[in-house]
């Protein structure tokens, strides 16, 4: 233990070092930008998110101005029609994309959770932030947990990762769609449309809504999606002077979470929605993955885990989907039909 502690304070220690000594390196005024403008989507969570990033490089940047340019995205203007069959989770990020390829911003923000298992040819992941919790929050204004819930109860989720997960254990509830940015999905709560509904919590609590949470579900009970809690910042390719500032805002431990999830996703083809979810996490040294894949009705879920050393995240990422795979993940998936199904 005593070990792995003093061999992680000295991790921090030179990964501080390091970061100074990249922070000195820029400061030649040549290669710090003046100016450096961050794409985001305009929903509440969204805009969070850009100034939190703006906000960390404004300090480590304090001569550059950095500013936000909020867009909206055909995703966000489409969003009662079937998104699924129009183009996916990559809707939600296309525009962005574009203006970065334009020169209109220098890089975007984005939940990594939403973003597809392939970034498309000509931009790169410049950072992946540190995680916020990874968990699935129960919401309600009349009940304390999930196990307290009346037969029939209605809660509400759109993600057929939560509703599978749900309906496995808690065969007399009653799971609703819910759509909607996290304040409207809120608002169908009070409203009184649901008993209870699942959302990040990251989410919550990023937009100070963290009192809103009447319980946390622990990964067992409803495992987070790929990317759940991790913002991801994107830059076009040709930038690599971008992708050098990020590098302090970049989180190793978070990165290779969220690369062994990914990578599960990428071979099972969670293109769009699917009731799939992936969860790794590092305690001493060791990352344990787990991944589980599930019918929408959760009578059939398929799921495992392994444990091995972080720095070979994605091939146990490939390890475990080859395992989900030959349990018959693949025949689960290929079943599925196109559904407007969205986290
Ligand atoms: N698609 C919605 C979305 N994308 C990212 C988050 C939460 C924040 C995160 O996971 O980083 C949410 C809201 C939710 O699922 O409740």
């Amino acid at each position: 233990m005593t070990q792995v502690g003093a061999g992680h304070a000295r991790m921090v220690a030179v990964e501080k070092f390091c970061n100074s000594f990249i922070l000195i390196f820029m400061s030649s005024s040549f290669i710090l930008p003046k100016k450096i403008i961050i794409a985001s989507r305009k929903s509440l969570l969204a805009m969070w998110q850009a100034e939190f990033i703006q906000q960390r490089l404004t300090e480590l940047y304090p001569q550059t101005e950095i500013s936000i340019l909020g867009m909206t995205t055909r995703g966000d203007q489409i969003l009662d029609t079937s998104l699924s069959k129009i183009g996916g989770k990559g809707l939600f990020i296309k525009e962005l994309e574009q203006a970065l390829a334009d020169g209109r911003a220098d890089i975007a923000v984005h939940s990594m959770k939403d973003m597809p298992m392939n970034i498309p040819e000509g931009f790169v992941l410049a950072a992946i932030t540190e995680r916020e919790d990874p968990r699935d929050a129960f919401v309600s204004n009349q009940y304390n947990s999930l196990e307290m819930l009346p037969a029939d109860s209605i809660v509400g989720t759109s993600s057929l990762r939560r509703e599978s997960q749900l309906r496995a254990q808690f065969p007399h509830l009653q799971v609703q769609p819910l759509r909607g940015n996290v304040q409207t999905r809120l608002s169908k709560l009070d409203e009184g449309q649901y008993a209870a509904i699942i959302l990040a919590a990251a989410g919550l609590k990023r937009l100070g809504l963290a009192d809103r949470i009447t319980s946390l579900l622990s990964a067992e009970q409803s495992l987070p999606a790929v990317g759940q809690g991790a913002l991801g910042i994107e830059c076009a390719a040709n930038r690599p002077d971008l992708v050098t500032l990020m590098q302090p805002l970049h989180h190793h431990e978070t990165a290779q979470c969220v690369k062994a999830e990914r990578t599960i996703s990428r071979i099972l083809g969670g293109s769009c929605q699917v009731p799939l979810g992936a969860f790794a996490e590092i305690t001493d040294d060791v990352l344990r993955l787990r991944g589980f894949v599930a019918t929408p009705d959760g009578k059939r879920t398929i799921k495992d885990e392994l444990s091995g050393k972080p720095e070979t995240g994605e091939q146990m990422g490939e390890q475990l989907a080859q395992q989900l795979t030959a349990q018959g993940a693949d025949k689960i998936l290929a079943a599925l039909t196109l559904t407007d199904h969205w986290e």
